[in-house]
């Protein structure tokens, strides 16, 4: 039995598959999850001895590359202050201030302790603001574990082969439409039946929980005008884009200005966080000053707004997202030359420094049906070849990958000759 084996063993002996959230426990790609030890930059350290060229991110926040000096240093000056008060802070204020600078369509922001708080904390806020229901989600699309989200649900739900979670009463679930995402008719007939009774649409403004599928054009602009016409308002999960895609996010890099935003992930820097925000007169609505409740014992927790805030001000620096996007395309279009020596057919999306690499000779990935038309045995076996090589890939079909600006010439050029590699041994 190996060493990480043996672990995993012991890991499952009281944790529920051995894992705190079910995609890392690796069932999308077989074999057992790699137990990390340290990580640094584009580095992850594991228990076997060796080190991997991460392009998981921990899922998005690590955009700076891991254990990044000057946010350990922050962390560290700000654990020494204490680790929470329960009591507000100007720290609080000070990434309230810069959140609604960041992101212009939010005139007031709310932090919570995750993503999945975020979003179903702005469904509720979406249904009390307007008096409705229902709510219109996309097929594919991930917003968390809340129940009115688990439906249709991309990410670990759908590698599990669990899309409509059981436990999610189906007096709630049928307030759920689920619509097939990048399909603006589909969504303008569902508005044409019940539009006066939607509350609001939540939306992946790129997918980023069935690999990494971007709007087509038009898509989200059509959204946008519905929920004008039809008194709904229109949430955009960037939980994954926000400060990822662009500093303002997807809303900024498409020009969209939804009502609600969601945001996690990079928010927190690596500390587990959410929030959510938009609008005055909606958010005026949240307990205290309105009747719709929410609250949070470790809302807004110092250490995680002290890591959140430097990540912000170093990615807030001039040409940040420019050069990342530039190194991401790099990576891309060498992961699509090596591909193509292979002969192995792939199609790659990539928004920002957000990718998705799909086992299709499909001219393109736009939607649901698309991915689930992907080769998943042949991502297994690339994955599994990467890892092999050390480099660490989401352990999923149906996730997106990220790039760090820890990932420089040197990680680029060892990720493309272990994709030659990996590449040639599927072909
Ligand atoms: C778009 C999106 N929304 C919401 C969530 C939920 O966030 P969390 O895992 O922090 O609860 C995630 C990720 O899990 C996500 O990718
Ligand atoms: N795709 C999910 C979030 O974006 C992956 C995180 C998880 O479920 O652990």
């Amino acid at each position: 039995m190996s060493d990480t084996h043996a672990r995993f063993d012991r890991a499952q002996r009281h944790i529920p598959g051995g894992v705190n959230s079910p995609v890392r426990a690796f069932r999308g790609v077989g074999g057992d999850p790699l137990f990390i030890e340290r990580a640094a930059g584009a580095y992850l350290h594991a228990t076997d001895g060796r080190r991997y060229i991460d392009y998981v991110g921990s899922w998005g926040p690590m955009i700076l590359g891991h254990a990044h000096p000057e946010v350990i240093a922050a962390v560290q000056g700000a654990a020494a202050n204490g680790l929470s008060f329960g009591a507000p802070t100007e720290l609080e204020t000070e990434m309230a201030d810069r959140v609604c600078k960041l992101v212009p369509s939010m005139d007031m922001v709310r932090m919570v302790n995750s993503g999945t708080e975020a979003t179903m904390s702005a469904i509720r806020l979406a249904r009390g603001f307007t008096g409705r229901d229902k709510i219109v989600k996309f097929e594919g699309c991930y917003h968390g574990h809340a129940d009115s989200l688990l439906v249709k649900a991309g990410s670990g739900a759908l590698t599990l082969g669990v899309p409509d979670s059981p436990g999610v009463p189906a007096a709630l679930a049928e307030h759920t439409l689920t619509l097939p995402y990048n399909d603006l008719d589909a969504v303008a007939e569902a508005f044409a039946r019940v539009g006066g009774q939607i509350a609001c649409i939540i939306v992946e403004p790129v997918a980023g929980n069935m690999g990494c599928v971007p709007p087509v054009p038009g898509f989200l602009e059509g959204l946008r005008t519905l929920c004008d016409r039809y008194g709904t308002l229109l949430i955009f999960d960037e939980v994954m884009t926000g400060f990822r895609v662009a500093l303002g996010g997807a809303q900024a890099l498409y020009g969209i200005q939804p009502d609600l935003t969601t945001l996690g992930k990079i928010i927190g820097g690596g500390m587990p966080v959410g929030a959510f925000g938009g609008r005055r007169e909606i958010m005026e609505q949240l307990a205290p000053l309105g009747p719709v409740y929410q609250a949070g014992t470790l809302s807004g927790n110092p250490l995680a707004m002290t890591a959140g805030l430097k990540t912000l001000e170093l990615i807030g620096a001039p040409g940040f997202h420019e050069r990342l996007t530039e190194t991401t395309a790099r990576l891309m279009h060498g992961l699509e030359v090596a591909a193509a020596e292979a002969g192995v057919a792939v199609r790659i999306n990539q928004v920002g420094a957000m990718f998705g690499l799909f086992f299709t000779d499909a001219p393109a990935v736009t939607r649901f049906a698309d991915v689930m038309a992907c080769d998943a045995d042949r991502f297994r076996l690339f994955f599994h070849g990467m890892l092999d090589e050390g480099v660490y890939l989401a352990p999923s079909a149906y996730e997106s990958g990220f790039v760090s600006s820890a990932h420089g010439e040197t990680e680029i050029e060892a990720t493309l000759a272990s994709a030659q590699r990996a590449f040639a041994a599927i072909g």
